[in-house]
């Protein structure tokens, strides 16, 4: 393989999050999800920014799939809204919403580019909430009985199934921090929402074998930053060690594929897991076909007695997107490295990498020369990682198209796509020139 060229086959695609572009949250007997309740909350988005109309692709996707052709993607990561499904979380389910997603995946493989589905990406139904959500120990059921219909209403058509996105944003940025759907601060809960989330997860994986989906995949989706000691001292290592722990992949990667918690966070903070959470390990450690990850950024991390688990994050004095993280990009290398070093996971998949930038548009276009040169230097220590031995199969830019971006509602673009929120016309940026050009070469150098 020459040094510079992907390998045959590999997947390039986008990804987007239902709540994020879709808009219509109600439309056709969908029912409310935390986070529509979230952004209709006074104070807990900017500008009191919501995902009511967002990109409007409810309405639009034939459009943004013929966008897709004409990127030239060859695969398409979307979630679906659990809430469209079962507008209470379960019970009565929504014909109409499965309908939009019938009509989706049907689009997509008109357009010979393969769907990657999430099936949860942070907008459960709020009804369940109303039943503690994922502090609940039968969401595992109720999520597992949403998901198993999915595989029974798409399974035919949709090979690769992602279960959770992020699961530590939804347990921690949801229930610790406050700044998520749906906006709690309690450690307790949030551990437990960790825990649930993987028995949800395993469960579901078991449903997925049993309906023996021809071809099919499963896996799951992590956030990662990749956390380096602020300095050579042992407490810094071990902070940073801590730190990885933690809000990593070994947080979920260590349960599933070596049926127990990493060691820090038994050692250091086993009192905030579940009452008897040993007794669920074996049941949670259940084969899976791929790991997702997503990756952005990296920090310091120096020893603080005064932080959780006795690490604060300080930074490297590096260049910023503007969400404010730093740009590491050896950071993606380790990550990925660390994934195939400690897991030997058969395949990965980068199911999000990309970058917000202030965009303009200047004379009808998107000159995002600083986006070029993010995605171009997270792409070499991509292919550096395959070189390496990593089992990288496929990377999904974030994002398609600009989108509510949670909390920060409208006011960050992650899009390769420029979207003109007043008129909806989308405008391809010239990063979105640049990632078809690399599709076309399968290469960063043309
Ligand atoms: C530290 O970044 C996180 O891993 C992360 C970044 N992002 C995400 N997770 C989410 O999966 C997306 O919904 C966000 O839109 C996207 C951009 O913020």
């Amino acid at each position: 393989m020459s040094e510079k060229v992907f390998p045959k086959d590999f997947m390039w695609g986008a990804a987007t999050a239902s709540y994020q572009i879709e808009g219509s949250p109600l439309a056709d007997g969908a029912g409310p999800s935390i986070w529509h309740k979230f952004s209709h909350t006074p104070g807990n988005t900017y500008n009191g920014d919501t995902g009511d109309v967002a990109d409007d692709h409810y309405n639009k996707y034939k459009e943004d799939i013929a966008l897709m052709k004409d990127l030239g993607l060859n695969a398409y990561r979307f979630s679906i809204s659990w809430p469209r499904i079962f507008p209470y979380g379960k019970g009565k389910i929504n014909e109409k919403g499965v309908d939009f997603y019938n009509r989706l995946v049907d689009e997509l493989l008109k357009a010979d580019i393969t769907p990657f589905v999430t099936l949860y990406h942070w907008d459960l139904p709020a009804a369940l909430q109303d039943l503690g959500g994922w502090t609940n120990r039968d969401i595992a059921y109720w999520y597992t009985d949403y998901a198993d219909y999915m595989f029974q209403r798409l399974g035919d058509r949709v090979k690769n199934w992602i279960t959770l996105n992020e699961p530590w944003v939804m347990a921690f940025v949801g229930h610790f921090m406050g700044e998520h759907a749906p906006g709690m601060k309690d450690l307790y809960a949030s551990f437990s929402v960790v825990h649930n989330q993987l028995r949800a997860h395993s469960k579901t994986v078991k449903a997925f074998r049993e309906e023996n989906i021809k071809e099919g995949k499963i896996g799951i989706t992590l956030s990662n930053s990749s956390h380096d000691p602020a300095t050579n001292s042992q407490e810094d290592k071990d902070a940073a060690r801590l730190a990885h722990e933690w809000t990593n992949y070994p947080l979920f990667l260590n349960p599933i594929y070596k049926g127990e918690y990493p060691s820090g966070i038994k050692e250091y903070a086993s009192e905030f897991l579940p009452h008897n959470y040993e007794n669920d390990l074996e049941e949670i450690k259940e084969k899976i076909d791929f790991v997702g990850i997503n990756y952005y950024s990296g920090d310091l991390v120096k020893a603080d007695t005064k932080s959780f688990l006795g690490g604060k994050t300080v930074e490297r004095g590096l260049p910023k997107t503007e969400m404010g993280w730093e740009i590491y990009p050896e950071g993606f290398y380790k990550i990925l490295k660390g994934v195939q070093n400690e897991y030997n996971p058969k395949e990965v998949y980068v199911t999000e990498n990309g970058a917000a930038f202030d965009d303009k548009v200047v004379n009808q276009g998107v000159h995002d020369e600083d986006r070029i040169d993010y995605l171009k230097k997270h792409l070499e220590q991509a292919l550096r990682a395959i070189q390496n031995g990593v089992t990288l199969k496929g990377y999904f830019v974030w994002s398609l198209l600009d989108n509510f971006e949670w909390a920060w509602g409208y006011s960050k673009r992650f899009g390769i796509v420029y979207v003109d929120y007043k008129t909806q016309k989308r405008i391809i940026k010239d990063s979105g020139k640049w990632y078809s050009q690399v599709i076309k070469n399968n290469s960063f150098e043309f």
